[in-house]
């Protein structure tokens, strides 16, 4: 994660996000994430934000802190406590549909952050015990560690993900590959949780991997396991850890609360898993039953977290660096200061507008916030301090203009934009890995600052810059292959690194228009099409017009690109609802129902307000009242549930 507004989602978030099929303009999103402001949101914006952090989150590479993440889930909660995506259990996203149902209900947990609402949630506890006669010096409470792994269910033949907390996945694999129970523990213990020791993970697995996040998502990847993370199974290092068996502190209710400091202490302290906050629960069956669960968790139980580390720094001095769409960027160089566990020594201010007017200076104190392993952000300005704002692009020399709350270098010929540019278009393809900044760094200085030259070059070219013969060759080896080798066209394109031509607008487009004939459209061929606005449209076409030269001196070497299905061809020929007339009635949990009329007429249905001897289906979400469903039976239209049309639709 980079505090940088230039934060770009990379092909794999991009493919996460389109599997969520948000109907939302991801620029502003993009944008809010990258500069971590999430003040003015609109509400769609803002569920469009948790569902991309959180489907992120569960794939392993979280965006942002669990922390800003949960004062998102505030901030929805108080706009429209009602909103479906409170109700339910954050899913986990995966990228291949099929689920199963789970043995039983995985809920998530309530939280807590403060003594009082321990408090509140006893009393909750105990007015529930007078409820069904159970005394209330009876009432026992289990204090456990709260695992921050990937929850799992195993059953003693398969291990299932979470999923949507109803249906899951099968990743019995993870046993098949080596998995072991925690202390060679039964199979089939229901829920836990699978941890990686904190341990081997700084001695071990910390020099090839960012998080233990990453670690959990290799271990069930669907594909081959990474050789590291077999190693750590095999060593014992990553577990299966159910809740059964996790060491706890059990007593009664006055002794929770007299000692509550010490117990969440001792327990905090007592595995060496990560973990976020303690889980209370109450053992009693009874007084478990009366209390019951919402359809997110369970009323007996409840997790304690605690806020994150934050440490006040002094900033040494700030220094500007350009990027590839020439804005500057301001990089606080900090006094090195230990925070939850890493040495950190800089961090990106959101932008200059921001260090001119907070005073983000030499001698400048900012207070730094990091909770678990995400990269720590500027969380506000304790001490201001004289900042300096630098006139001239520290690549080119150029006087810097203001744009908004940027500085920007407007030389297309700056050195730093293009080394970025040529650092971006090999990164995107992402077929070979010789090309990184050192190395276009090199080539710059031989005046090979454009995509064409570099395949120009030829062996001898690179031993005069100064690579070894070695070297050279696989260069031009690497040069070969990521000519022949097939890449997607929209990942070829977004190479160019076109403002708002990201991977999934590239894609987008191509669904629907074939490649070259992209830099023909008009502003309203692209605004006909779903998912842009006027803004994007204008800048997509300026951005294909400024590249097309040197777009098409690539292209012209011959790259073997694949084509990008055009949607009407492809998905309208296999959709199971083409030609079918669709009713959508009441609240839909799993997306706005507004989007789903979009997408059935996308797969070639026909939508109609209300039920007629023609419809074919109707689909009924929450809260639709019998008289109707009734109704549309007697017609001879097929009712379905939302999950029985989105069934329905993966079937082909
Ligand atoms: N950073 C992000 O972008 C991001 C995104 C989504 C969610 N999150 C974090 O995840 C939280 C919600 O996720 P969630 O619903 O998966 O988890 P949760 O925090 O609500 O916890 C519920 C889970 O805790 C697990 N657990 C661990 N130890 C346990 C124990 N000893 N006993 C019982 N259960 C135990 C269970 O698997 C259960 O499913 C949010 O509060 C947020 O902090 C972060
Ligand atoms: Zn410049």
């Amino acid at each position: 994660m980079t505090t940088s507004e230039q934060f770009q989602f990379n092909n794999e978030q991009l493919a996460i996000i389109n599997l969520l099929a948000l109907d939302v303009d991801l620029i502003p999103i993009q944008e809010a994430i990258g500069r971590l402001e999430f003040e003015h949101l609109s509400e769609p914006a803002l569920v469009a934000i948790l569902k991309i952090t959180n489907a992120l989150y569960r794939a392993g590479a979280p965006l942002i802190t669990d922390h800003q993440y949960d004062a998102l889930i505030f901030k929805l909660k108080d706009i429209d406590p009602n909103h479906p995506y409170l109700a339910a259990v954050e899913p986990e996203v995966l990228a291949e549909s099929k689920t199963v149902p789970l043995p039983q209900k995985m809920l998530s947990t309530d939280k807590a952050y403060t003594f009082n609402e321990i408090e509140k949630w006893v009393d909750r506890v105990l007015k529930a015990a007078q409820e069904v006669k159970v005394d209330a010096s009876e009432i026992k409470v289990r204090v456990t560690p709260k695992l921050d792994g990937y929850a799992a269910f195993d059953d003693g033949t398969t291990l299932y993900t979470r999923g949507d907390g109803v249906r899951g996945q099968d990743i019995t694999r993870a046993f098949t590959r080596g998995l072991q129970v925690v202390n060679n523990g039964d199979r089939g213990l229901g829920p836990g949780e699978i941890v990686i020791s904190k341990s081997y993970f700084d001695e071990v697995l910390s020099q090839h991997f960012e998080n233990s996040r990453n670690i959990q998502a290799a271990i069930i990847a669907e594909k081959k396991v990474d050789e590291n993370v077999q190693k750590a199974i095999e060593d014992g290092a990553c577990v299966f850890y159910p809740f059964q068996l996790i060491d706890n502190w059990t007593g009664d209710y006055k002794t929770l609360l007299a000692d509550f400091e010490s117990i969440v202490e001792q327990i905090w302290n007592a595995v060496d898993y990560d973990i976020d906050g303690v889980i209370l629960e109450v053992t009693d069956e009874q007084v478990k039953a009366h209390m019951g669960a919402t359809r997110k968790h369970h009323r007996w139980q409840i997790a304690f977290k605690v806020n994150e580390a934050s440490a006040d720094v002094e900033v040494l001095s700030v220094v500007p660096q350009t990027s590839r769409t020439g804005r500057v960027s301001p990089v606080a160089l900090l006094k090195p200061t230990k925070l939850s566990g890493a040495t950190i020594s800089r961090a990106t201010v959101h932008h200059y507008k921001m260090v001119k007017n907070n005073g983000v200076g030499p001698g400048a104190v900012v207070r730094l916030v990091r909770s678990g392993l995400v990269i720590p952000k500027i969380e506000l300005v304790v001490k201001k301090a004289e900042p300096e704002l630098p006139e001239h692009c520290p690549s080119c020399n150029s006087v810097l203009d203001w744009v908004g709350d940027h500085l920007m270098c407007g030389n297309v010929n700056c050195p730093a934009r293009r080394e970025n540019t040529l650092i971006h278009f090999f990164k995107t393809l992402g077929n070979n890995d010789g090309f990184g900044p050192k190395v276009i760094e090199k080539l710059h200085l031989y005046g090979v600052d454009e995509i064409h030259q570099v395949y120009q070059l030829t062996e001898r070219d690179f031993v005069r810059f100064g690579f070894g013969e070695k070297t050279s060759r696989n260069l031009i080896d690497q040069l070969r292959a990521s000519r022949e080798l097939e890449i997607e066209d929209w990942r070829f394109l977004a190479a160019f690194g076109v403002n708002r031509l990201g991977a999934g607008n590239c894609e987008r487009l191509l669904q629907h228009h074939k490649l070259l004939a992209l830099f023909d459209l008009t502003v309203e061929q692209i605004v006909d099409l779903d998912g842009f606005a006027k803004l994007s449209a204008e800048a997509i076409v300026a951005g294909l017009s400024s590249i097309k030269d040197a777009f098409f001196e690539v292209y012209n070497l011959g790259f073997n690109l694949s084509e990008t299905p055009q949607i009407s061809e492809l998905e309208v020929a296999q959709s199971p609802i083409s030609g079918k007339i669709i009713v959508f009635t009441g609240t839909m949990v799993q997306g706005a129902r507004a989007d789903m009329e979009k997408q059935a007429k996308e797969l070639g249905a026909k939508t109609a307000k209300s039920v007629t001897g023609k419809t074919d289906y109707l689909v009924a979400g929450l809260k639709v009242g019998e008289s109707k469903i009734t109704a549309a039976r007697e017609k001879g239209v097929q009712v379905l549930s939302e999950q029985e049309y989105l069934d329905l639709l993966s079937t082909d």
